[in-house]
């Protein structure tokens, strides 16, 4: 059973008629954590804008829980959960009259659904009498987190729900998200974090308002065509401009403290060949080694397209 379709929506701004979500389809089944992965600027909340009815898609149709994102808003803006990327909630007033304030808007109590948040709530509780706007990063989002779930949403959005939080609370919050996917909640969750790509049960490649590719990650990353390597030397600036011109470069991009290479020929051969050539070119300390692709690799090919 489908959560949310989407079929072909379109969205573009301002006179220009900037497209910032070019014909998207795809579907989110019941039950599923569905990763929307892409840069800045993909047009991932313009996507999660138009779902839960705060925009109007110039193009296309789209459905959450099977009902019309133009038509059915109402029923739509009762049963879904929505955290905006941007912290969304009233800074002057406490933790804990966040809570009571969006369960009060839903016509519920903290009580009737203190089951599904109890485990998020806990952490932040010893602070519930504290501003939301003194709160750190990590327990902002817990908060945000609290009040998108307190009427107990069939579906949940989340707008790059980790970015400005540290690494502990990334982990954290995930965990959080796969003990919900258990309650049986489908959530749709936006990440520019490429990690956190591999968490998610399927996920759409984005960029430019247009989907690269949508499947399992490990689906994504066994698709990678070609055999990929990590390389590095004592002058990386001058290494990635030598590897450009390589007559056998396929592709080279900077990763990390590496450069992620890919030759024309796979062979043995053809690797020692080009480190006698970078040695040749006066590169000192080469290391060379194949590598397997991760959905970075998969997600930089893809728009090499
Ligand atoms: N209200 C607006 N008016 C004009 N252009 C807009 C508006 N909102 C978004 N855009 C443009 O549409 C494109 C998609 O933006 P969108 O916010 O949907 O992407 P995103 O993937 O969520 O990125 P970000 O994380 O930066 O918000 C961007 O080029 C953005 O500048």
């Amino acid at each position: 059973m489908e959560a949310v379709v989407l079929n072909n929506v379109s969205k573009t701004y301002g006179k220009e008629r900037k497209v910032a979500v070019d014909s998207v389809s795809l579907t989110v089944n019941k039950g599923e954590l569905f990763g929307l992965i892409g840069p800045d600027g993909a047009g991932k909340t313009s996507i999660f804008r138009m779902l839960t009815t705060l925009l109007l898609p110039d193009g296309g149709t789209a459905t959450v829980d099977g009902f019309d994102i133009v038509k059915d808003y109402k029923q739509i803006r009762n049963n879904v959960g929505y955290m905006p990327g941007k912290f969304s909630l009233y800074q002057d007033l406490t933790i804990e009259e966040n809570i009571n304030f969006f369960a009060t808007v839903f016509g519920t109590s903290v009580e009737e659904n203190y089951d599904l948040i109890k485990d998020i709530y806990v952490q932040i509780e010893p602070f519930k009498n504290r501003r939301a706007g003194k709160l750190s990063g990590g327990m902002k989002q817990k908060l945000a987190l609290c009040c998108a779930l307190i009427h107990k949403p069939t579906v949940l959005f989340l707008d790059e729900p980790t970015t400005g939080v540290d690494p502990v609370s990334r982990k954290e919050f995930w965990e959080m998200l796969k003990r919900l996917k258990q309650q049986d909640i489908t959530i749709v969750v936006s990440t520019p974090y490429m990690d956190e790509a591999t968490l998610c049960d399927r996920i759409a490649l984005i960029q430019n308002g247009r989907i690269l590719q949508i499947d399992t990650p490990d689906k994504i990353v066994q698709s990678y065509p070609d055999k990929l390597y990590q390389i590095k030397a004592d002058r990386m600036y001058d290494l990635l401009k030598e590897l450009n011109v390589y007559p056998k470069t396929l592709s080279c991009f900077t990763f990390g403290e590496y450069l992620h290479l890919s030759l024309t020929d796979e062979s043995e051969q053809a690797e020692k060949e080009l480190i006698q050539h970078l040695q040749n070119k006066g590169f000192h300390n080469i290391e060379m080694g194949a590598v397997t692709p991760g959905i970075e690799d998969c997600f930089i090919q893809l728009l090499k397209k």
